[in-house]
């Protein structure tokens, strides 16, 4: 077998082009492999080699389409691991495919065994490929324009239990949600057209529910219809059908696949719908440190890929996620112009063009009274997406969303007036808590309920000191 590094991948001389992908791959060679031929190894087995020269190869402008690993360096501290730097050239990708462009970047590479553990940490795609894809169906401008709501983040809530209501039940739910103060609710990732709720069931009872809500307090109301199915036939069935009724959103989840989401995006567009992305089965490749994809690159694929809305973490909830990697994620979906930032794990500046921003949803185990952590952290272009923090207040449902909507604005006013949310966050829901009885519940029933709960996770922070 010829080394990698002598093929041509290794090419510790060349200088990025502005127009090359570029991507930091986090290698744990197997012992007795150089670092070096690892990364050659990556940049050949994710664009033009097999394990041996082929005389083909003399037919192409083979240096051109060879990627080149131009760089590895020791992450300090984390014995054995490497960020292996690659450079693609444009050329190599179908314009516009984020299929195409993920089967040569994480298509065989990760069973390779010249590796033990491998990790895709981030990617620089440059504004030449940015404008080959729709990106979002709308963004995150034109959803605050639709919705002619402005300055806080949007507020929802996931109905629960998760499998099992009946169509008539489930829409009440998203009623008593709606009017008591929520923007929108949502459907679980794992809800579809079951044998207890069928889809047509649920879009009709939800949709109804809405009406009453919007009819009830004068604002645009959304339930996320989740078209997810078997078929790109059923989905655009269910889609067309939700678009027919009035719905202003429709619901997909990322299991659905790379090519069906880029088929939504393109639906979402054309008919003025906006478009959700549940990124359910995500945490099977992101959530190991070592092996897998960064969730960073996942929302990066996603905003190019077109989608309104994806869940992108918490910081303060039930499921994995440190401040800093969140961050990284929120300013990839949000920003137009990101600047490297090891801290936030964004390894390399990202140009997105002018390409409309994608909302970021903060869902799982969240509850009103974090609500000063989360305006603090994530912002206000962002939905906060409450589920068992809305369904599970002893006064009920419209009362928990109540709760979130009276904490959510007593939040804003502080923020507006200046005031150190962190440090007087509980005293400012208090203080609300004086004026809103369902607010009082929400604090005495969940006030002391965190999450930081040991985990065992590797902090998800960059500790090499690659940029760009
Ligand atoms: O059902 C929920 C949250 O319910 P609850 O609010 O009751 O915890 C969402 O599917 C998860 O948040 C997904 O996780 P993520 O948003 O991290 O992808
Ligand atoms: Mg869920």
């Amino acid at each position: 077998m010829i080394p990698y590094a002598e093929m041509g991948y290794w090419r510790p001389d060349y200088r990025p082009k502005d127009g090359d992908v570029l991507a930091a791959f986090r290698i744990t060679p197997q012992p007795g492999v150089p670092p070096e031929e690892a990364g050659a190894a990556v940049a050949g087995e994710s664009s033009t080699a097999t394990w041996t020269v082929v005389w083909t190869d003399r037919l192409t402008s083979h240096e051109n389409y060879q990627a080149k690993c131009y760089r590895v360096e020791a992450v300090p501290g984390r014995e054995g691991q490497f960020i292996a730097s690659i450079a693609y050239d444009l050329d190599l990708f179908e314009e516009g495919s984020i299929a195409n462009l993920t089967s040569s970047i994480i298509g065989n590479v990760f069973g390779f065994k010249a590796l033990r553990a491998l990790r895709l940490e981030d990617m620089r795609i440059p504004p030449h490929y940015v404008k080959t894809f729709q990106g979002p169906a709308h963004g995150i401008v034109m959803e605050r324009e639709y919705l002619g709501k402005f300055g806080r983040p949007l507020l929802g809530a996931t109905v629960k239990p998760k499998l099992g209501l009946s169509a008539r039940n489930y829409g009440r739910v998203v009623y008593e949600a709606l009017r008591g103060g929520l923007d929108f609710t949502k459907d679980d990732e794992n809800i579809n057209s079951q044998p207890f709720m069928r889809w047509r069931d649920r879009f009709l009872y939800c949709m109804e529910g809405v009406n009453r809500a919007v009819a009830a307090t004068g604002e645009v109301k959304g339930h996320y219809l989740n078209v997810t199915a078997a078929t790109m036939e059923d989905m655009y069935e269910r889609a067309e059908f939700a678009r027919d009724l009035g719905s202003v959103i429709v619901m997909i989840d990322l299991t659905v696949g790379y090519t069906a989401i880029q088929s939504m995006a393109r639906w979402a567009r054309a008919n003025g719908m906006l478009l959700h992305l549940h990124r359910a089965g995500h945490s099977t490749y992101t959530r190991q440190k070592t092996h897998g994809v960064s969730f960073r690159v996942i929302a990066k694929w996603m905003r190019l890929a077109g989608v309104d809305h994806i869940h992108a973490g918490t910081v303060v909830g039930k499921l994995e996620g440190d401040p800093h990697s969140v961050a990284g994620f929120y300013d990839t979906l949000r920003l137009d112009r990101i600047a490297a930032d090891p801290v936030k794990g964004l390894y390399f500046d990202q140009d997105w063009a002018s390409m409309p921003g994608t909302m970021p949803v903060a869902s799982g185990g969240i509850h009103a009274g974090q609500m000063h952590q989360l305006l603090h952290h994530l912002g206000e272009d962002v939905v906060l997406q409450f589920g068992g923090g809305t369904i599970g207040h002893p006064m009920g449902i419209a009362a928990g969303a109540a709760a979130n909507r009276v904490a959510l604005e007593a939040m804003i006013k502080a923020r507006n007036e200046g005031r150190d949310l962190l440090a007087e966050g509980p005293d400012i829901l208090r203080a609300a808590a004086r004026h809103s009885r369902e607010l009082e519940v929400a604090l005495s029933t969940w006030g002391d309920v965190t999450f930081s709960y040991e985990s065992t996770d590797t902090p998800d922070v960059v500790e090499t000191p690659v940029s760009l």
